[in-house]
């Protein structure tokens, strides 16, 4: 089934083109979000974005296990959006986990995955280099990310000022 990823920005409009993508998609939609609330303001900002789906939407939060959420997520859904790869890839590092491990089971997780998938990840590493290793690594790490799953998927889109802008296989998403 045809895939999708969506790079840009913090507050870029990257979330809001992704989840119109999907909403495109006739039928019941699953949304995995990979953040997790530790502060009351991150909690509003989650529930905004829950009161911004409708009925068709379901939730699945994943802040590790995001290869064993897709695969569940496409059992019970007609398409899946995941939300973001780059705050997953923080949970992986800062969890001590084995990120070529975890990475090379969410492709095994695409390529098997049987619905329309979109992912929306952060396009870090643009500003100065980070002054501490631990940043150095993870900026690394997410253009690392974002380049195995460019190849992957038929479709990628930059999104800047809310503006998207086509980087791979315009409109093969779910098309048709
Ligand atoms: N735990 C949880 N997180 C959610 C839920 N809905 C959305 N999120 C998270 O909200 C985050 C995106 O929200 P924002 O921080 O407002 O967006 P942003 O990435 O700065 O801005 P955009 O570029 O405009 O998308 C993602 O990391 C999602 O995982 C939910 O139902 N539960």
């Amino acid at each position: 089934m045809t895939s999708l990823l969506v790079l840009g920005g913090a507050r870029s409009g990257k979330s809001r083109h992704a989840q119109a993508r999907i909403e495109a998609v006739p039928g019941r939609l699953a949304f995995i979000a990979t953040a997790q609330a530790f502060d009351a303001e991150m909690e509003e900002r989650i529930a905004r974005h829950q009161a911004d789906r409708d009925a068709r939407w379901t939730t699945i939060e994943a802040p590790l296990d995001l290869a064993e959420a897709l695969a569940r997520a496409a059992q019970e859904a007609d398409a899946v959006l995941v939300d973001c790869l780059t705050l997953w890839l923080s949970n992986l590092i800062l969890g001590d986990e084995d990120v070529a491990a975890r990475s090379e089971e969410l492709l095994a997780a695409l390529a098997r995955c049987p619905v329309p998938v979109a992912f929306v990840a952060n396009e870090v590493g643009m500003g100065i280099v980070p002054g501490n290793a631990l940043s150095r690594r993870f900026r690394d790490e997410a253009g690392r990310l974002n380049q195995r799953l460019a190849q992957e998927v038929d479709e990628v889109v930059f999104v800047a000022a809310g503006l998207p802008l086509a980087l791979k296989g315009a409109g093969k998403f779910a098309a048709g």
